[in-house]
């Protein structure tokens, strides 16, 4: 049998008539090119069926049309050629093209003082769409930092406060007594909680970018939060992190409103949302902020 013989069922005609804002495949395997490697991704891509006549999309001509993904970097212009021929595969059919790719984004991150480096990895997507004759695209990445209550640090300095009161009251105070004092858990008796914590944050590009700015996305982000989560950790690493974290205590509230002051600043975003959460280890709920720009 040849494949001019092959029933097309997607081709007959529909008895109700009735359009479809998308169709298309969920899951797809697909690997992509980013900074000169090869990546493995997860892509949805569909069309509108806006003729209601026909019984159904081609879902192969979709399918294949991925396969240009694999041969070039992955850059909003790519993406955008792929969408148009999604549209031209399906002429008559459909007049919206939807995208969108889930991935793992790794990058080498060095220690705070040893000369150590380890891998980050973040969870990026993209949704690009052509509708209207519009090229849309939006960058996600979610990025994990440290957050240290503000209010708990206040509440520990003050038993300090009283501790140090109960031990040295009326007491002529002796320079290496207190420096003892200072180093011992007796004296030191309370400590701030931290908590991990996750910065999710969707940025609209400009339809005219060249390259797919996620790292620098990701670098943005960690610089306006200052306190990122490390790689490969010595003792000085950590006592660099414990003095960064003291120095950069933060509410959710806080963490929301300087990355929504850093984001506005980004020349190639025409709108961001943004939303982070504290995993507490005060309560067994998160605290929650969200915040966005011309969204
Ligand atoms: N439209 C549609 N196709 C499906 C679905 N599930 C599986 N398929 C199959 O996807 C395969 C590819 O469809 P098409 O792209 O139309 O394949 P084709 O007719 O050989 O390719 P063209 O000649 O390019 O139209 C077919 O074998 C369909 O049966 C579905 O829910 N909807």
């Amino acid at each position: 049998m040849t494949s001019l013989m092959l029933p097309d069922i997607a081709s007959q005609p529909q008895a109700h008539a009735t359009p479809l804002d998308w169709v298309g495949m969920h899951g797809i395997a697909v690997p992509i090119q980013l900074d000169g490697r090869q990546v493995p991704a997860k892509a949805d891509a569909g069309v509108s069926l806006v003729d209601g006549n026909a019984r159904g999309i081609h879902m192969s001509r979709l399918y294949l049309a991925l396969e240009s993904l694999e041969a070039q970097p992955l850059t909003p212009l790519a993406i955008r050629r792929l969408l148009a021929d999604f549209l031209t595969s399906h002429e008559g059919l459909s007049h919206a093209a939807y995208l969108s790719l889930d991935f793992q984004h790794m990058l080498k991150r060095p220690a705070l003082v040893s000369p150590l480096a380890g891998w980050k990895r973040y969870a990026v997507s993209l949704e690009a769409k052509i509708a209207d004759e519009m090229f849309h695209v939006e960058l996600s990445v979610r990025v994990p930092y440290s957050s240290t209550c503000p209010c708990s640090a206040a509440l520990a300095r003050q038993l300090i406060q009283q501790q140090f009161e109960a031990d040295f009251a009326g007491q002529h105070l002796e320079r290496s007594a207190v420096l003892e004092w200072l180093g011992t858990s007796q004296g030191i008796v309370a400590t701030p909680h931290s908590q991990r914590s996750q910065a999710i944050v969707s940025v609209r590009l400009q339809d005219k970018l060249a390259l797919l700015p996620i790292t620098e996305l990701i670098d943005r982000i960690e610089a306006s939060l200052g306190t990122a989560v490390q790689t490969a950790v010595k003792r000085a690493d950590e006592q660099a992190f414990a003095l960064a974290n003291g120095q950069n205590l933060m509410f959710c509230e806080d963490a929301a409103r300087r990355l929504h002051q850093s984001l506005q600043q980004l020349e190639w975003a025409t709108a961001f949302k943004l939303r982070v959460e504290h995993a507490e280890s005060l309560h067994a709920h998160d605290a929650v902020a969200s915040s966005q720009w011309r969204w």
